[in-house]
């Protein structure tokens, strides 16, 4: 049996993957083979030996300790893509509620509840202090151009704002995806210093970490409109404070709010909702869930964001895979210990990722427990699974 541990609700869709014949799954699950979470954080969590992979339910893996999983032969899974359009959905909704002033407007007007046949005088007599401007024609700047960033970026020219973009790390595949009539943005700089709204989609990194700090934030047009539905730690937060104080900024639209936040005025604070929709949690959950299962019983990897993806066919007997450091003679000392068994090799497929790499070695014959041990024995060998 696998024993799955889930740390966050995770979509009864997702967790109907597991055959039940197989897998245990449940929030008290001891030692278990893998951990299915969304956003619980794990930098304080014991990896146990047992443990041969973690999935983010989500996009950001900022709360799962990735060097420490990598060092201990963890492969770390998210679900790219699968929760984009529920953050577009809000992100369109912060930029239509930094605008129009729709949240303290409605606020107000619950204040004249009781004054009667007074109340639609009262609505045309108050509403003047409510008044905010149109987006089309003003500028976005969108900061990220991945699953959730194109999708704003697209969606943005329907309402007939002008977008800029910026990423520059942005892979062709995913420059096709981006519309024609956004700009491409050469820098920041260029971003903050044209768009009247700014979005952040980037993924919270120590290149990223508090990038909206009062330097950025100075070289922005006055009244600026910022939104963040990426990570809190992407803006300064005593910053964008004294920005919105000095009028600065116009509006902060956050999806993670802390304590400081709460309350300020010009902050408009969500519960971190981006990704609650019924669509995008049982999409997340699904495809967290089939990434595991394949791992876990052939020891495939989709969508890994420390390992390589290798995906093969398993058609072989016995398959053994070897998570290794990124290092030379790796696949001639693993090659040579199938050798020295008297093991012919059907199949072998080494890949890497920055300092780690995965190979997968596919046999007709048996890998016995003597060749395991050798394996498990070369320096440089991090992780040893065996398939049958
Ligand atoms: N509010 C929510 O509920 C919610 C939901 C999903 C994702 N998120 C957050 O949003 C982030 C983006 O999600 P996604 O699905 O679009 O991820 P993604 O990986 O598809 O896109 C991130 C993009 O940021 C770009 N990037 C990285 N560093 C950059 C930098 N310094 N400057 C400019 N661009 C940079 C990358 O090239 C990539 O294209 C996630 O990392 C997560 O933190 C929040
Ligand atoms: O699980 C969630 O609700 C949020 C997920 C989101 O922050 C993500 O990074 O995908």
């Amino acid at each position: 049996m696998y024993h799955i541990q889930t740390l966050n609700k995770i979509s009864p869709y997702g967790l109907e993957k597991f055959d039940r014949s197989k897998y245990i799954c449940g929030d008290d699950v001891q030692n278990p083979d893998a951990v299915l979470v969304r956003s619980a954080s794990m930098h304080d969590m014991q990896l146990g030996d047992n443990l041969k992979a973690i999935a983010r339910a989500g996009a950001g893996v900022n709360n799962i300790p990735i060097d420490r999983c990598s060092q201990q032969g963890i492969v770390v899974f998210n679900t790219p893509g699968a929760n984009a359009n529920a953050v577009k959905e809000l992100v369109m909704c912060g930029l239509l509620m930094s605008a129009r002033k729709v949240y303290p407007a409605m606020d107000w007007v619950q204040t004249i509840k009781g004054e009667g046949d007074a109340v639609p005088k009262l609505v045309e007599k108050g509403k003047a202090q409510f008044s905010g401007p149109e987006l089309s024609g003003k500028k976005l700047g969108v900061i990220g151009l991945g699953a959730i960033g194109i999708l704003v970026a697209n969606f943005a020219r329907h309402f007939g704002m002008q977008v800029y973009g910026y990423d520059p790390y942005m892979s062709v595949e995913t420059a096709w995806k981006v519309s024609r009539d956004i700009k491409h943005a050469i820098s920041l700089q260029e971003i903050y210093e044209n768009c009247d709204f700014i979005t952040l989609h980037v993924p919270l990194t120590p290149e990223t970490k508090e990038m909206i700090n009062s330097e950025s934030i100075k070289m922005m047009k006055h009244g600026v409109r910022i939104l963040n539905f990426a990570r809190g730690e992407l803006v300064s937060t005593k910053d964008i404070k004294d920005a919105i104080d000095e009028k600065q900024v116009r509006c902060y639209v956050t999806d993670f709010p802390s304590d400081e936040l709460l309350g300020h005025p010009g902050v408009l604070a969500i519960p971190h909702l981006g990704a609650s929709t019924p669509e995008s949690e049982d999409n997340c959950a699904k495809m967290a869930a089939e990434e595991l299962i394949d791992y876990l019983e052939n020891g495939n990897i989709t969508n890994s964001v420390n390992l390589p993806n290798v995906i093969i066919n398993r058609n072989c007997k016995t398959r053994v895979t070897v998570i290794h450091k990124n290092i030379p003679q790796m696949i001639t000392a693993i090659a040579g210990v199938f050798g020295d068994c008297g093991v012919n090799i059907e199949n072998l497929t080494n890949k890497s990722k920055k300092e780690y790499a995965y190979t997968v070695v596919d046999t007709n014959g048996d890998a016995s427990e003597d060749a395991i041990s050798k394996l498990k024995a070369i320096d440089g060998v991090i992780r040893v699974n065996i398939y049958r």
